[in-house]
Parts: structure tokens; C-alpha cells; sequence
């Protein structure tokens, strides 16, 4: 595979999903970053956007719900470049219906090397990183010469 450089911008867009048992510690985090959460654009799966909306008041584009489809909707938009941020706090005590999506989406996000924060410590470290507001490069698949070598 050959990488090309690809920025994220100063002022990213910030996918948030939590499974059921993590949705209030996502919402407590939302809650602990919300001034400077506000500065950047949120989207989430439904039930999460739905409940960190209503805790925070900051407004959140929702997706479906993950079991019916919004971990491959969030797959869909960080292959097409509009995802800067994951944070995930996926659930590591219960097995979940939609198991192969929630892995389809952890996978994409590897591929297309967004940063990735699955629980609070490491989502704490990444919004005080100061690349949290500046435009950073990163490395992505080069598709183009992808497709030419196929
Ligand atoms: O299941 C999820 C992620 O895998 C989250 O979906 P909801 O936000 O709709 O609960």
C-alpha cells in the first residue's frame, strides 16, 4: 500500500458512540469538554446523539442507531474523508448483536488513520493534544495509485 499525506482540520468533526452501558460516561465526558467540544462539529449514532444533545444542549448530527446501521454510516463518512475523530466507548463486558459492524468501524478508522479514543483517559489525552485545534497531516491510502496498480 502507498500512503499520501492527507490534513485533518483545525476544527474537526467529531464522531461520539457509546454502547449502552457506556452512554453515561461518554455523556459525563461531553459534559466535562463541552466548551471545547463546541467549537468543533459533532455527529454520533442515534441513541447516543439523541442523549448527549439532551445532556449537553449542543447540537448533534445523528445517524441511525448502531444496530441498525450507524457504525457503517459512520464507516461510510471516514472512508470519504468527513470523520477527524472517533470516540468510542465501546462496551468490553457484553457481546453486542451488531458485533461485526462495531469491528467494521474500528477497522476503517485504522485504514484511514483517524485518531481513536475508546475510552476517557484516552479521549482526555486527545482533545488536550494541542493538534485538537491545529490542522495536522497524517498519512492515508494513496487510492489513486490503488486503483492504477489494480
Ligand atoms: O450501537 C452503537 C454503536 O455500536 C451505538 O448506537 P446508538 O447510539 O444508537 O445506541
Amino acid at each position: 500500500m502507498q500512503f499520501i499525506a492527507q490534513p485533518l482540520p483545525a476544527t474537526k468533526r467529531v464522531a461520539l458512540v457509546a454502547h449502552d452501558n457506556r452512554k453515561q460516561a461518554l455523556i459525563d465526558w461531553c459534559r466535562e469538554h463541552r466548551e471545547l467540544l463546541g467549537r468543533h462539529q459533532l455527529l454520533a449514532t442515534g441513541t447516543t446523539g439523541t442523549r448527549i444533545q439532551e445532556a449537553t444542549g449542543m447540537e448533534v448530527q445523528k445517524l441511525f442507531s448502531g444496530p441498525l446501521g450507524g457504525d457503517q454510516q459512520l464507516g461510510a463518512k471516514i472512508c470519504q474523508g468527513e470523520i477527524d475523530l472517533l470516540v468510542f466507548f465501546w462496551d468490553p463486558f457484553e457481546p453486542m448483536p451488531h458485533d461485526p459492524d462495531v469491528k467494521a468501524l474500528l477497522r476503517i478508522a485504522a485504514v484511514w488513520n483517524i485518531p481513536v479514543a475508546c475510552n476517557s483517559s484516552s479521549a482526555d489525552m486527545i482533545v488536550r493534544s494541542t493538534l485538537m485545534e491545529e490542522s495536522f497531516e497524517r498519512e492515508v491510502p494513496d487510492y489513486q495509485a490503488y486503483q492504477r496498480a489494480r
